[in-house]
């Protein structure tokens, strides 16, 4: 089943679940990965710049015989060199993909460039690259209230995203946040969404997973990603094997009542778990 498509804040389409290729899994070459993801019925693929494996990806991209509009393609900035401009950056970036254009460019970070003093110029270039046509949409990632607010006072294009570790074990201390980003209408972009399988694994949210996984026929992975779904974000998730893949697209059946949305919300609530980013606590 191909992944439901949402609408962003710009009106462009985003496909509902993505590849990521930022494991260390995969090192500087992805393509066999992204190779399989989209012969599986994956077209979101995540890359960054900091992944160094960009040109991989992209030689998959090139080789797997789905036109380009029916690929979504993301990449993000990681960092700028001295005087170089970020539509500079993103210029090499398409090159390694082999690509025009990426249909969503993020800043990744906003550690780098808030040291710097620098963020609003760097959305600035953001948004430059969308007036070129070098990306068909922007955002953000691991961007904190501040950040967000810093970006929202100057921005004539809003951030459409803003890519996030998030799962049930981090939605409480999130609050600030995802209400900002929903009153801007800005969606989450989960990574890490499996982290109480994975790596928060006997936590309070596991009995209730188990038990939805029988009533629904589907895997406790499955009825994650559909509490992922039901909060209406775009989820990035991950895996080297074909199985696993088909698992994730299978999960596009599960529909969680709103109790049952609600009864994960509040065993989440019971632990708090971040692994990634250590900047997105204690706002
Ligand atoms: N923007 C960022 O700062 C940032 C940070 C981290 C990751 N990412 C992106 O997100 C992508 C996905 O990240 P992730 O790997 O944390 O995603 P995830 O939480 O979806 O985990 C995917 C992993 O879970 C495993 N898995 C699935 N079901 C399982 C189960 N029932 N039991 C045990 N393991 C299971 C898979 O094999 C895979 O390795 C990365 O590849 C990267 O592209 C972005
Ligand atoms: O996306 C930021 C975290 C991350 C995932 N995979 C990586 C590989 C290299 C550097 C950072 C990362």
């Amino acid at each position: 089943m191909a992944p439901p498509v949402l609408k962003l804040l710009d009106g462009q389409p985003i496909p509902q679940l993505a590849f990521g290729t930022g494991t260390a899994l995969y090192g500087s070459d992805a393509s066999l990965p992204v190779r399989r993801a989209l012969a599986e019925g994956f077209v979101h693929i995540d890359t960054a710049q900091m992944y160094k494996n960009e040109s991989s990806v992209g030689d998959a991209l090139a080789a797997c015989g789905i036109p380009r509009a029916q690929l979504f393609v993301t990449t993000k900035l990681d960092k700028l060199a001295p005087g170089e401009s970020v539509a500079d950056s993103l210029k090499g970036s398409l090159k390694k993909l082999q690509l025009q254009y990426v249909d969503l460019w993020l800043v990744h970070s906003p550690i780098p460039f808030e040291a710097a003093g620098v963020l609003e110029e760097v959305w600035r270039g953001m948004e430059a690259c969308k007036e070129l046509g070098l990306a068909k949409s922007i955002g953000v990632s691991n961007f904190r209230p501040k950040d967000l607010e810093r970006v929202l006072a100057v921005a004539k294009e809003k951030p459409v995203v803003n890519q996030i570790e998030f799962h049930p074990y981090v939605q409480k201390q999130l609050t600030p946040l995802l209400a900002l980003m929903k009153q801007h209408g800005i969606l989450v972009e989960s990574f890490g969404g499996l982290i109480p399988l994975t790596r928060a694994t006997s936590g309070p949210v596991t009995p209730l997973l188990q038990s939805l996984a029988k009533k629904y026929g589907k895997t406790e992975t499955q009825v994650l990603m559909g509490w992922l779904r039901a909060k209406g974000g775009v989820a990035v998730t991950t895996t080297s094997k074909e199985e696993r893949l088909r698992e994730y697209l299978g999960a596009f059946d599960v529909a969680l009542t709103p109790e049952e949305v609600a009864e994960i919300d509040q065993a989440g609530a019971g632990l708090h778990f971040r692994h990634f980013q250590k900047h997105m606590e204690g706002f």
